[in-house]
């Protein structure tokens, strides 16, 4: 486990990072990469002033909703499209931009997209997938951030009988690298007893197509 000092969002906390190298691919978490306040203001602001929808995927030909309310936002050539469905980015929200560019200051990535993900309770969750559309390019880079209510995710690999559970706290950052995408598949379950909200920010790149 490396400690690093805490760079952005003004405070001198120490900032943990915990790195764990599974077989074909990274993943790093820094537990506390932003402060308690900052995630709950941050939250607040973003669950009331977002245009929230529960959208339908395309599942065995028929339209399904999806178990929570998401938002894809970002520079408007970034249109994305998965399970049947192409996403049209609604413009960047002044915190969401503000947070890209500390998040690629930070990473030294560049991010010019996000699919925001609103889960009210336990019940909303996401099932197994990969973020491997074309668009996203070669074994993505993929930075989580999570704001609200701790929730589980788990990665399980595709071919092999290997898993890993983290628990993703409010103010997390989780970034999915090498091959994560190509060889290992995640979710964020149900959790019954979960009875408060989280919202979670996968920022993404979408390189422009000339
Ligand atoms: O909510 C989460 O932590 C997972 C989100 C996710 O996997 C995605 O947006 O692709
Ligand atoms: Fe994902």
């Amino acid at each position: 486990m490396n400690i690093l000092t805490r760079q952005s969002h003004s405070d001198n906390l120490q900032l943990t990072l915990q790195q764990f190298n599974l077989p074909d691919a990274n993943i790093s978490l820094w537990p506390n990469w932003l402060t308690e306040p900052f995630s709950y203001n941050l939250q607040q602001q973003l669950v009331s002033q977002l245009s929230w929808a529960q959208d339908s995927i395309i599942m065995f030909g028929k339209p399904v909703k999806i178990p929570r309310q998401q938002v894809w936002m970002g520079d408007s050539h970034c249109r994305y499209r998965y399970s049947g469905t192409t996403f049209i980015p609604q413009p960047w929200h002044p915190a969401v931009r503000q947070l890209a560019d500390n998040l690629s200051q930070f990473l030294q990535q560049p991010f010019n997209c996000v699919l925001l993900n609103l889960y009210a309770d336990g019940q909303h969750h996401m099932g197994w997938h990969a973020d491997n559309e074309p668009e996203l390019g070669h074994d993505p880079v993929i930075a989580s951030v999570s704001l609200g209510a701790a929730r589980r995710f788990e990665l399980k690999h595709r071919t092999q009988p290997w898993q890993l559970t983290l628990d993703l706290p409010s103010g997390s950052l989780l970034l999915m690298t090498g091959q994560c995408q190509r060889h290992w598949l995640h979710r964020l379950p149900k959790q019954s007893r979960i009875n408060h909200c989280r919202l979670n920010l996968t920022f993404r790149y979408i390189e422009a197509v000339s």
